[in-house]
């Protein structure tokens, strides 16, 4: 099972690594590995189970993080409304790709973090406010979905392990909370 001391902080040159795409069909590691993300990823928005394990609480997970340069990740997003539980977005991608992209970008107002990262970094993160992306599922099938906002934020961060870019590379030294014209702040 997937705990902190597995997951890799920055300095480790592995998460400035280009992962490898996974061979298809998948092989048996590859998709226990997912499985293992994902699983990870329900302990820690559990908060019985986050206080006993001792977990930050995460939405995604990239395998670049585990110090195993593939590209596969794994993303998981509570819907937040106790009356619907269904999330809004629960997926292990094997080699993701992002095909196009809005011309409208977005950031997440309260800024990101990263699991990672074990300190907080200030400002805004400028992504794609939507993007279509196709990836292999787990069960080997290739899928092409379209995402947006707070969904496709997630997916563009864990995307950026797998190319070796951290969540604060986003952000302005000068200003951190500078914004072009147009850019949607997601509250
Ligand atoms: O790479 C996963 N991770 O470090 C956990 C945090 C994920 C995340 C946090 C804020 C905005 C987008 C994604
Ligand atoms: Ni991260």
């Amino acid at each position: 099972m997937i705990t902190m001391d597995d997951i890799i902080r920055e300095g480790n040159p592995a998460l400035r690594a280009v992962a490898k795409e996974v061979s298809v069909p998948l092989s048996d590691e590859d998709i226990k590995l997912g499985e293992e993300m994902m699983e990870f990823l329900h302990n820690s928005q559990d908060p019985i189970k986050a206080e006993e394990l001792g977990l930050r609480g995460g939405v995604g997970l990239a395998a670049p993080q585990l110090d195993i340069s593939k590209r596969i990740i794994a993303v998981h997003v509570p819907s937040g409304d106790l009356e619907n539980p269904e999330p809004t977005l629960s997926a292990v991608m094997y080699n993701p790709k992002i095909l196009s992209h809005s011309v409208q970008d977005a950031c997440l107002g309260e800024g990101e973090g990263c699991l990672s990262v074990d300190r907080e970094v200030p400002g805004y993160v400028v992504r794609h406010n939507k993007i279509t992306l196709s990836y292999v599922d787990a069960a080997g099938v290739k899928q092409k979905i379209r995402l947006k906002n707070y969904e496709a934020i997630v997916v563009q961060h864990e995307i950026d392990h797998l190319n070796g870019v951290m969540f604060y590379d986003h952000i302005n030294q000068e200003n951190p909370y500078a914004l072009k014209d147009g850019v949607l702040v997601i509250e």
